[in-house]
């Protein structure tokens, strides 16, 4: 009998009416998955092993719907083998459906997580090496500076069982939240990797403040040393904060390798906890059927003592004691010492040596109704030592290990609840919520109702879960009344009250009604077993799945929100920099046009500036000297005695004026070269704009070693005959013919114009004329008279005849050493020389441009490929994470309240 059935709102709606197999009821009012039949294998069962046949199994690297279709993992028959049953019909049967139910259940669901894990596992990975290419914008997060107490708080999604019960029932993951990817917040700092690492000073990639908060694994903690968090967002660069998101990705990996461990690990482990001397060795032993626990009336287990399958020692029973300080492994001698089964009375009690110890034993029932080897789970049952006020706080902290997946806590019927009892049970339901209670020695009390109600009043208090699920979860048993063998010794299975060192009859009554009672404890013994195993394989579920379940959610909801503000931001990336390269294109194009339209210009402009300098300087130069003759110098003729002085001082007077005319043209070159640096500088300005150097040109500086090239390249002597342009005096002659005979006679005579000396031989030809006589009487004065008019008019010619002997003299060497030509190349090549640099700035400038407007393209290019491919990725990853995540979503480890599934609920 199980009294734990009211009330009423508590009990199973599947209570005595979910079988088809005569049993009356109204239909289960819970979502019950299970209809159990008396047949081999029931329709639902047929389903739901059909489902799962068609399931692919573990580690199926996609999570979606077509995962559906693939074939049966060979790790999910590996789980267990096909359990051989012993129970013909009835309770036993349906007891073996629905721990095989259970399991397909169980199976199903760790196949799923296991699926959505790897998936999860794989775009990690990629998510890390996208992080290397494109490093990814991550929520900063916005702290108040108050103090850390207002901090938000990091949710950790870890695999402890309090959170994982917590968790999974009643803090189930919200619905992923989508990130507020309006990019108000995001655009102004959002900018692509590239174009961060170039901008000087760029901000790190940390976005939208608010979404920070929505983190809860992928939380980088940005609290570093005394900075402050809007400090510390600017200091950080967006490497740092990329590498910062990698370590996060690592550790979620690492996480989920670890998760995928524990869901695949088909251990169970079950602490029986409870007061000093409430019979919990006495109920493991009764789990076990044999007397492997010492049970003492007074408390003697003071260290906890695990219970373990024979299988996992290699099939050897035998106890591992674990010396204090030691961390327990089985395939290390040195970690514990090993005694016989029968030594374990002096190891429990010796808490001075021993932290725990293991014991190993066979538990030879079937597997539908052996704990430790039921086929379907491997379970450990830890004995724990009784709670006083010293042992509570380690039992709780022993109970919230991560690897305990069922609490069992036994209390005495008759001492109720103590002070430790309540303060330990109180806080176990608030981790575990669910509690399994075993109220022993029942059969000490006689008032069982009033025992009943007091007790689970007291339930009711301390864990208001458990009251509402008590028929399944606290049982009233008389543990002492299970059969079970002494130690050494086995029972035969399914023996009740039959085996060696049966239950003591407590009333020493052996009639009929005595075994009535008897054959009640171990009916309400068998329903406990029953809801235990039961329990187990539920809570198993939840203590392996639940962690692994929440841990994805809360990962997945990181995972879109960083993969949505991402692919915003790579989309506005994209489209900035598609504007950026159409817009670069033309302005490219247009630079090259402009370049070669400058080159052209200032190819042009110096040409026509040096050409133009050329003819200027020649035309100038040529005027110079063919009007030397002319020119009036302004020196005085100061007679024919200082004639030679006169002729040096026009020599140099003449000189002179050709260097005055060259200095005239070197500066008119000067101011040539200043238009044409100006013209060239306009067009730099024009398209480079202040991109175009200053160059600062000094026109003085041109021509500066020139000067004394005149004198010394042009050396006229100044000769005689330079005096006397006789050419010239014999053109001027008609002008002085009537005031001298002979002159006239000369000019009739002569008739011809001889230069030099043509006045002598005229002067002959008149003596011819004449007759020897009279000539011979006028020759001597004529002569005389025409050497002395000639030589007076010669020197009297010298200021009209010197300038332009030296004029024609200069002209000659001037010619000879081509010295015009000359001149005007040497100062045209000055002028092209001058403006050659501004030129050669200008092009190099129109180049740079080019080439920078070049590299601007290639940049924006591989800006927007890389964007593109961030678009890209992040959108699939948006879309992966959404399938994983319905597809854990289904995944439902609540299931019916404990024992429902069974039908099980009498
Ligand atoms: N009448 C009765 N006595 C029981 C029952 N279960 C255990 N006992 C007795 O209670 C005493 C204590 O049992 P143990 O199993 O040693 O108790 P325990 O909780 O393991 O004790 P410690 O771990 O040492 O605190 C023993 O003398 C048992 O025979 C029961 O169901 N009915």
């Amino acid at each position: 009998m199980n009294p734990g059935k009211q009330p009423e709102s508590s009990r199973s709606p599947s209570e005595g009416s979910s079988f088809p197999d005569g049993h009356s009821g109204a239909p289960p009012a819970r979502p019950g998955y299970l209809t159990v039949g008396t047949g081999s294998t029931s329709e639902h069962a047929d389903r739901l092993a059909a489902l799962l046949d068609s399931d692919s199994g573990y580690g199926g690297s996609i999570a979606d719907g077509e995962s559906l279709n693939r074939g049966w993992h060979h790790g999910v028959e590996a789980d267990r083998p096909t359990p051989v049953h012993h129970a013909a019909a009835g309770d036993g049967e349906r007891r073996v459906m629905a721990s095989h139910i259970h399991q397909l259940y169980y199976n199903q669901n760790k196949n799923s997580l296991g699926r959505a894990i790897g998936s999860m596992v794989d775009a990690l990975k990629e998510f890390q090496k996208m992080n290397t290419i494109w490093p990814a914008h991550y929520p900063s997060v916005q702290r108040s500076d108050s103090g850390p107490s207002e901090r938000p708080t990091l949710q950790h999604a870890q695999t402890s069982l309090q959170h994982g019960f917590q968790s999974a029932f009643s803090d189930r993951p919200s619905p992923i939240r989508r990130a507020d990817t309006t990019l108000r917040d995001a655009s102004p700092s959002a900018e692509s990797s590239s174009a961060a690492a170039r901008r000087p000073g760029a901000e790190p990639r940390l976005v939208t403040p608010q979404l920070a908060q929505d983190f809860s694994i992928l939380k980088i903690d940005l609290k570093m040393g005394s900075l402050r968090q809007t400090e510390l967002v600017h200091s950080l660069e967006k490497s740092s904060v990329a590498a910062l998101l990698d370590g996060q990705i690592q550790k979620s990996v690492q996480h989920l390798f670890a998760l995928r461990e524990r869901i695949d690990d088909t251990s169970s482990k079950v602490l029986v906890t409870g007061d000093l001397n409430a019979g919990k060795s006495t109920f493991c032993n009764a789990l076990l059927r044999r007397k492997v626990l010492p049970e003492d009336q007074q408390p003697c287990t003071s260290i906890f003592c695990e219970v373990l399958d024979v299988r996992e020692n290699g099939g050897i029973e035998e106890v591992h004691a674990v010396p204090i300080g030691q961390k327990y492994r089985r395939d290390d001698e040195r970690t514990y010492r090993v005694f016989e089964l029968k030594d374990l009375e002096n190891i429990v009690i010796d808490n001075e040596h021993w932290a725990q110890c293991k014991i190993y034993i066979k538990d030879i029932r079937s597997v539908d109704e052996s704990l430790l080897n039921n086929g379907v789970v491997d379970i450990a049952l830890i004995d724990a030592p009784g709670l006083n006020k010293d042992s509570v706080i380690t039992t709780a902290n022993f109970a919230k290990q991560e690897e305990i997946d069922v609490v069992v806590f036994v209390v005495s019927a008759a001492n109720h609840f103590t002070e430790s009892a309540k303060e330990f049970v109180f806080n176990a339901a608030r981790e575990k919520s669910y509690m399994f209670i075993v109220v022993n020695a029942f059969d000490n009390i006689r008032d069982k109702n009033r025992c009943q109600d007091m007790i689970l009043k007291q339930v009711a208090k301390l864990s208001p879960a458990t009251f509402k699920e008590n028929s399944e979860l606290v049982h009233f048993v008389s543990s002492n009344a299970i059969p079970t063998a002494p130690p050494g010794h086995i029972v035969s299975s399914g023996g009740s009250g039959s085996a060696s060192g049966g239950p003591p009859d407590d009333d020493g009554d052996d009639g009929p009604s005595g075994k009535g009672k008897e054959k009640e404890k171990i009916r309400d013994f068998a329903e406990l077993e029953a809801s235990l195993r039961r329990f187990v394989l539920e809570k198993r579920a939840q203590s392996k799945l639940a962690p692994a379940k929440t841990y994805l959610m809360n990962l997945l909801s990181d995972v879109d929100s960083l993969a949505t503000i991402n692919r915003d931001i790579a989309r506005s990336e994209l489209d900035r920099v598609t504007q950026e390269l159409e817009d670069l294109l033309p302005q490219l194009e247009q630079s090259k046009k402009a370049t070669d339209n400058a080159d052209k210009d200032t190819d042009q402009a110096i040409e026509q500036n040096v050409s133009g300098v050329y003819t200027h300087t020649r035309d100038a130069l040529n005027t110079s000297v063919t009007r030397m003759a002319e020119t009036d110098f302004g020196i005085e003729y100061p007679g024919a005695l200082s004639a030679f002085q006169y002729a040096e001082d026009l020599k140099y007077a003449m000189l002179q004026t050709i260097a005055d005319t060259v200095g005239a043209c070197e500066e008119h070159a000067r101011q040539q070269t200043v238009a044409g640096v100006n013209m060239i500088k306009n067009l730099g300005v024009l398209h480079l704009g202040n991109g175009f150097p200053d160059v600062s040109f000094r026109p003085e500086n041109m021509f500066r070693r020139k000067r004394d090239m005149l004198a010394r390249q042009v050396d006229v002597e100044v000769e005689f005959s330079d005096f006397f342009d006789f050419a010239s005096l014999w053109e001027r002659q008609e002008k002085v013919a009537g005031t001298g005979m002979a002159l006239t006679v000369a000019s009739v005579v002569g008739g011809r114009l001889v230069g030099g000396m043509g006045w002598v031989d005229g002067a002959l030809g008149a003596a011819k004329i004449l007759g020897s006589n009279n000539l011979r009487r006028l020759i001597i004065p004529g002569i005389i008279a025409t050497v002395a008019l000639g030589v007076s008019y010669a020197i009297t010619s010298i200021p009209q005849s010197l300038p332009r002997r030296l004029s024609n003299k200069l002209y000659a060497q001037l010619a000879a050493i081509d010295y015009t030509h000359a001149n005007a190349s040497r100062i045209s090549s000055e002028v092209r020389r001058a403006l050659k640099y501004p030129a050669d700035n200008l092009r190099v400038g129109l180049k740079r441009n080019i080439e920078q407007l070049q590299t601007k393209k290639e940049d924006t290019s591989k800006l927007r490929g890389e964007s593109e491919m961030a678009h890209k990725y992040f959108s699939n990853l948006v879309q992966k994470a959404g399938m994983i995540r319905s597809n854990v979503e289904r995944v439902d480890l609540e299931g019916p309240a404990p024992g429902v599934a069974a039908g099980f609920d009498s």
